[in-house]
């Protein structure tokens, strides 16, 4: 293992089988259906057509303009509760297993994780605010459309792969058909590392670029984790490998560990926010400053 600064060690069996107050993964979602399942999933209309939209729509140039657009981070101040509140009424549309409002996924993921790592507080908080960039829908944000921030995410640049939920609509992306684009390495270079590829815009990338340069204290597998975990192509069906360096891979494994809670633990059971909010101020507090620059 290589050492990476501020880097939390992966601890063997972290994760405890049958402890009785450990997190279950459920045998189905709320709708009673199997997780993942884009064929049969009760919202696949919504969920679809959000994949179509993203499809056709992030392109190279999409991407790396909307990304500097939002690097200059002049879009809103105000701290990480006052975020996470914005999303007390966001509903995601590219979800087929959670119809619930977005605050109650994130502390239902990190109720959960928190359940098999007690100990380990910054992965309480990075659950908490993974899917917090889901404030680029709302006003104050500038109110992109959903497929401009919710969904799986995958690199632009370089062509598109086949494990990529709703792949048939890429046919309808300009980048698609051009050759700068296309090929497997596309812009990009073996082993060039994900820091460098431009992924499509989203929500992820987006609380990454908040948090750092807001100089949180979040380990780096915190903030690899905040700003990959949509990349179900990667983390979960393996691909794009060849634009991986060994810090990802070492980083990968915090990541996965991380997956099955942001999965698993989407319910229509309520958490009382009220309840619970004291404890994640805490953690706010002491990994990130009042008020940051959004
Ligand atoms: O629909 C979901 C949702 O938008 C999540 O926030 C994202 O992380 C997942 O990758 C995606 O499948
Ligand atoms: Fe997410
Ligand atoms: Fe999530």
């Amino acid at each position: 293992m290589i050492a990476v600064e501020n880097q939390a060690p992966v601890p063997e069996n972290a994760i405890p089988k049958d402890a009785s107050d450990g997190f279950v993964v459920p045998e189905s979602n709320a709708f009673g259906q199997s997780f993942r399942d884009y064929d049969a999933t009760v919202r696949l209309s919504i969920v679809e057509n959000t994949y179509r939209l993203n499809h056709i729509n992030q392109t190279y140039d999409f991407v790396k303009r909307t990304r500097e657009e939002y690097a200059k981070l002049n879009k809103a101040e105000m701290s990480m509760w006052e975020a996470i509140e914005l999303l007390d009424s966001f509903v995601d549309e590219s979800d087929p297993d959670l119809e619930e409002p977005q605050i109650q996924h994130l502390l239902q993921s990190a109720e959960a994780i928190r359940k098999d790592y007690p100990n380990e507080d910054w992965l309480h908080l990075t659950a908490l605010i993974h899917d917090v960039g889901k404030v680029l829908y709302h006003s104050k944000f500038g109110s992109l459309p959903q497929w401009a921030v919710v969904g799986d995410t995958h690199p632009v640049g370089c062509a598109f792969d086949e494990s990529i939920v709703y792949h048939k609509y890429f046919k309808e992306n300009p980048d698609y058909n051009n050759p700068a684009y296309n090929t497997k390495l596309g812009v990009y270079s073996e082993g060039c590392g994900l820091g460098n590829v431009l992924m499509s815009w989203g929500h992820d990338d987006y609380m990454y670029m908040v948090a750092k340069a807001n100089g949180t204290n979040l380990p780096s597998a915190a903030l690899f984790t905040i700003r990959y975990h949509s990349f179900y192509p990667m983390h979960t069906e393996g691909a794009y490998q060849y634009l991986m360096n060994e810090e990802d891979r070492e980083n990968l494994k915090w990541l996965q560990a991380f997956s099955k809670y942001d999965l698993y633990s989407k319910s229509s059971v309520h958490i009382d926010v009220e309840k619970v909010k004291p404890y994640y101020e805490s953690l706010i507090k002491k990994y990130l400053p009042e008020k940051l620059r959004w």
